[in-house]
């Protein structure tokens, strides 16, 4: 089936109201999802997008309902990843030489998943456009690593149409298309979800990215995503809402997670929270047994909070296996001006708790008063842990929340920072401007370091590529 999105522009994607896990294991999808490809018929006719590789033939079957595959004049990729470009295989065996156009970054993720490089690419960059005629243009910007290095949008002109791939999108799937048609409740917490578990480590690109956009001085009509609804209904609500996100976001919330292996962690993680409470009922508590919960939704609670504790008895000296998955994806989700502490009861010489903070600290957390309690706690020791939650309440309570406003659509660049950013280094590859003078240490390199002295290892910590792809913008202010 198809639907009409607007003027000359169809649905022709795929609704998956049975996937409950994405990217393997590392997202739980509980609402289902959509893969989103567009058809836009104008003088050309022309293809966004694919679907997920498993609904192949479908996608094709349902293409030919609505054109002649032949009538084809273009395919833009967006991104490679195959639930977007997965069935390009079953689509191109028909029309071989239809011409795709995709970043440089995509030529390697195309043929590294679909193995043609025959295939008639054409790569476009930022600011480079494609007439499909009767007045209309198709202009690209490249997006990398929101969220891999091939990632762009391309806007609509005329249209107004922005299709900006995995950006706001969601893992959500419902039979309307359009956000003024679903359950706004179940809409936001699958945006947040969506934002907390996947576009969070390239928090830093999202501002920088969105001004760019913003420059182009495009109309934004509508954003028509790759998962999820499309966003007609006063579309610039879910970028406001991604620069507010992308800014170091916290709530007045504490979050605590932990693994129990006879409810002694768990009596522990049970009495800080009334000690949290009881010293500030303002800040909204939330505990998960990671054995019981979904992974998702506590590290959604994570990105809400302002403080996290991470809880685990020691077994045979290490903490449990559980706990250890959950830091993994916390070090790799890299959440930013976030207070944490470790806590976990043990039988002799425990060791679980430092291994914790130790990989708190190091994931780059501000770490703070861990405890430990020997076997089950008795009515002493949980006063010692409702004690232990006062202190942490006051103490995480001492910084002030970063301000909730969320920042104006058309000040997402000050003059200010403009003037910061003319004396940083800016990764080619994601873009992520490093500010020596300003910035934090990164990789242990002091700010002021010169760059001929930064080591041969240094990686963009935003994307992980190497120091190579680093561009000096401007060294006199070192
Ligand atoms: C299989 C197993 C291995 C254990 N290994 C250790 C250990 O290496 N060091 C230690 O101090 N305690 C060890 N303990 C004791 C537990 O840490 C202790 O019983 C603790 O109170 C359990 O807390 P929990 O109920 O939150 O899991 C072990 C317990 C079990 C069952």
């Amino acid at each position: 089936m198809t639907v009409h999105v607007k003027n000359n522009i169809f649905w022709v994607g795929q609704r998956d109201w049975e996937v409950r896990d994405f990217h393997g294991t590392e997202y739980n999808t509980t609402k289902g999802s959509s893969y989103n490809s567009y058809l836009i018929k104008e003088e050309k006719t022309v293809l966004i997008d694919t679907v997920d590789h498993k609904f192949s033939r479908e996608f094709v079957r349902n293409l030919q309902t609505e054109t002649d595959l032949r009538s084809l004049d273009y395919i833009i990729i967006n991104h490679a990843e195959e639930d977007h470009a997965g069935a390009l295989t079953e689509l191109m065996a028909l029309i071989p030489d239809t011409p795709v156009y995709c970043t440089a970054n995509a030529i390697d993720s195309i043929n590294g998943h679909h193995h043609h490089p025959e295939w008639h690419f054409n790569v476009v960059k930022t600011g480079d456009t494609l007439d499909i005629g009767n007045g209309k243009q198709l202009v690209f910007v490249e997006t990398p690593m929101l969220h891999w290095p091939d990632s762009m949008m391309t806007y609509l002109t005329g249209d107004g149409v922005l299709f900006s791939n995995d950006a706001f999108g969601q893992h959500y799937c419902d039979e309307h298309l359009f956000n003024d048609e679903v359950d706004q409740t179940e809409l936001f917490e699958q945006c947040l979800r969506y934002f907390a578990n996947i576009l969070a480590p390239f928090s830093r690109l999202v501002a920088p990215k969105v001004t760019e956009l913003l420059g182009f001085n495009l109309p934004v009509n509508m954003i028509a995503t790759s998962h999820g609804v499309i966003w007609r209904d006063n579309p610039a609500q879910i970028i406001e809402q991604y620069l507010q996100w992308s800014a170091d976001f916290q709530e007045d919330r504490i979050t605590l997670f932990y693994d129990t292996m006879s409810n002694n962690t768990r009596m522990m993680a049970d009495a800080i929270a009334q000690g949290i409470h009881e010293a500030d009922p303002r800040v909204t508590v939330k505990i998960y047994n990671v054995a019981r919960h979904d992974k998702n939704e506590i590290l959604t609670s994570l990105f809400r909070s302002k403080g996290i504790l991470v809880g685990s008895s020691t077994m045979n000296n290490v903490m449990m296996p559980k706990i250890a998955a959950m830091l993994e994806e916390i070090t790799g989700l890299r959440f930013r001006n976030k207070k944490a502490s470790a806590f976990g009861s043990y039988g002799w010489n425990g060791g679980a708790v430092d291994r914790i903070q130790t990989r708190l600290t190091d994931a780059g957390f501000e770490t703070a008063l861990s405890l430990k309690i020997k076997w089950r706690p008795d009515d002493t020791l949980l006063e010692t842990c409702r004690e232990h939650g006062r202190k942490l309440a006051h103490l995480w309570a001492l910084s002030p929340l970063p301000s909730r406003e969320s920042a104006p659509l058309d000040s997402a660049l000050t003059p200010q920072q403009t003037e910061e950013n003319s004396t940083c280094m800016q990764c080619s590859v994601c873009q992520w401007i490093y500010n020596p003078r300003l910035g934090e240490p990164v990789q242990g390199i002091a700010p002021g370091t010169p760059w001929d002295q930064v080591p041969e290892t240094f990686l963009c910590p935003e994307c992980g590529l190497g120091k190579a792809v680093f561009d000096e913008l401007c060294v006199e202010a070192l």
